[in-house]
């Protein structure tokens, strides 16, 4: 079983290729190459008029449909999820240059200074730390990721220098980039090159909101897999990284981690350092021998200590130690800026920390408290949200939440141990028995809840915590429907609920087996389904209100990063 929960605060790097050797660029010129796709070449001067073109939809407004109409056409791409191959010709992996070409304004592409990124978990985390310490560094950086939880801009994050905060891309820019793109598409598009998938579609997307921004790095994670993603049609990064390993995606990528390990590999270039992290032997094995012949360098250690994060839990010292190797090697890749050798262990410079301190990715170990329940009762509601939804994920989302739950009580006891105030209604939370821990679950029937919920409820008893109550809900939000989909009537009693049903059983027979071995009896009322997270919700907030003593609810919400997006949207309403 690979585990990451030992990570230490000193966290180790390796640099798994070296820079001796390069391939020549590869994203091909329209205007330049020969080629067998039906795309027009494109002259100076029409070029010069798309583009001002383009200028003008971007100050005038674009030249598409509303925000709602670029989502339905989002929406009507296909879904695959499979590995690219040859067996359809509009999956074949070359396809996407072709898609490029489209858009000749992406010539822009072979001067970008791309960081790429794969892996199981930790991708998004990894990316974001990186982004915000180039961004503390001045540099204009351009941001993709992967899922989104509440708007489909979230994937496209452009910096604000000013400020020095980020920002998802605005609407405005966001509609005049979609329908220059996917007008173009739809234009050229024909039997032999059908319209992209939606995954592949953001990508080239993100490839031209990020050139025609003009970014000086971006940051690509990568959607599944590597080596036929559609974020691997960059063919010169300056760096790329791979984030822990663990099964995800079998029925796509393998079902051994070698197997796994050697698509994620996949992003390695010729002459393009690479970092990964401490990885489980069968895994790490495969991409030291894919390094190996890219000319492997020696491991060494970069010393994160114990500075802030701005994403919580100990697993992000593993994200964020690779992020410092992918963003100094950067940094020194450009010849921009002098960074300190990675070699030694040393204290970070301030715009590293700061970028680390300063980074987010909502969803990930995020906090949120009801505030409608505050204003009603001296009782509590607070959502611990992470959108976790592999079973070394569930582990690492259970650690967190034990110690932020514990941290939570602690601070608020203490806090008012110092104020001398016995009036706060705080204080009655002050001991554990007022604070009650709840789950609130859903995954997708592709998971498989008997790995994924054992591992959360055995890693948070371990840590002395203990639900004291299970709550299973179906999704609002679909996730093919990328627009505001959170408008499903609050209780359909026509919802299937056959997989909430099935994973109820799961968390049941896991507190009967535990109960039995104790008390021998029989349990009821662990756990709930209810038809809709709104019905849920209401349940936790009469339960507050219910409550004798002023008690806190702390909800853990996890298994699926969409039912995480449902909890945020449903709080912004
Ligand atoms: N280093 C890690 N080890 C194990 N689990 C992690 C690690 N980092 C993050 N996670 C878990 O994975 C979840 C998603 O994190 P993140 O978005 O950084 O990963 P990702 O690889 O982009 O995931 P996705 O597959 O959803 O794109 C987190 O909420 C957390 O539960
Ligand atoms: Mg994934
Ligand atoms: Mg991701």
């Amino acid at each position: 079983m690979f585990a990451v929960s030992f990570v230490p605060r000193t966290t180790s790097c390796r640099l798994i290729s070296a820079t001796s050797l390069f391939l020549p660029a590869v994203l091909h010129d329209a205007s330049t190459t020969t080629s067998t796709c039906s795309f027009p070449r494109i002259s100076e001067g029409f070029r010069f008029l798309y583009i001002s073109l383009f200028a003008l939809c971007l100050v005038t407004g674009h030249n598409g449909g509303s925000y709602e109409e670029a989502l339905a056409a989002l929406s009507s791409l296909r879904m695959k999820r499979n590995h690219a191959d040859n067996s359809e010709k509009g999956d074949r992996f070359e396809i996407l240059f072709d898609y490029l070409k489209v858009f000749s304004y992406i010539l822009h592409m072979l001067n970008m200074k791309v960081i790429h990124v794969a892996g199981t978990k930790g991708k998004g985390s990894t990316c974001a730390f990186t982004e915000s310490i180039l961004r503390n560094y001045g540099f204009r950086t351009g941001l993709l990721t992967s899922p989104h939880l509440i708007s489909v801009r979230e994937r496209f994050r452009l910096d604000r220098q000013v400020s020095l905060t980020f920002v998802d891309i605005s609407e405005d820019k966001f509609l005049g980039y979609f329908w220059w793109c996917y007008n173009r598409l739809k234009e050229r598009t024909n039997e032999e090159i059908p319209m992209p998938t939606y995954f592949r579609f953001l990508t080239s997307l993100a490839f031209k909101i990020f050139a025609a921004e003009k970014v000086d790095v971006a940051i690509l994670e990568v959607g599944l897999g590597g080596r036929l993603d559609s974020t691997n049609s960059v063919r010169k990064p300056v760096v790329c990284g791979v984030s822990p390993l663990g099964y995800d995606h079998m029925e796509i990528l393998g079902d051994t981690l070698g197997k796994i390990a050697g698509e994620k590999a996949g992003i390695f270039k010729l002459g393009v350092p690479a970092f990964t992290v401490p990885q489980p032997d069968e895994a790490m094995r495969l991409l030291e021998e894919k390094a190996s012949q890219l000319n492997v360098r020696p491991i060494f250690n970069y010393l994160i200590g114990e500075n802030k994060l701005g994403l919580d839990g100990e697993h992000q010292y593993l994200n964020a130690g690779l992020a410092v190797s992918l963003a100094s090697t950067w940094l020194q890749q450009v010849g921009k800026l002098e960074v300190p050798s990675l070699t030694q262990k040393c204290i970070l410079p301030e715009k590293f920390i700061k970028g680390l301190a300063t980074a987010s990715l909502q969803g990930r170990g995020q906090v949120v408290s009801d505030q409608f329940i505050e204003s009603q009762t001296s009782g509590d509601l607070v959502f611990y949200l992470d959108g976790a939804h592999t079973p070394e994920s569930m582990e690492v989302c259970a650690k967190w939440f034990s110690s932020a739950v514990k941290r939570d009580n602690q601070s608020e006891s203490s806090e008012h141990l110092l104020s001398g105030s016995s009036e706060s209604s705080h204080d009655q939370f002050s001991g554990e028995e007022n604070c009650h821990q709840i789950l609130l679950f859903n995954c997708m029937s592709v998971r498989d809840p008997t790995m994924l919920l054992p591992h959360l409820r055995n890693t948070c008893s371990n840590y002395g915590v203990h639900f004291k109550k299970a709550l299973f809900v179906p999704n609002m939000s679909v996730y093919h429907k990328v627009g505001t989909a959170a408008n499903l009537p609050e209780d359909d009693p026509q919802v299937d609920l056959s997989w909430q049903l099935t994973l109820q059983k799961v968390w049941e027979s896991l507190a009967q087996s535990e109960i039995g071995r104790e008390e021998d009896g029989e349990s009821s009322g662990n756990s709930e389904v209810y038809t809709s997270l709104p019905m849920a919700i209401k349940w936790l907030r009469d339960s507050v209100h219910e409550s004798s003593s002023a008690t806190r609810f702390q909800v853990l919400v996890t298994g699926s990063l969409h039912l995480v997006g449902d909890v945020l949207r449903l709080f912004r309403k």
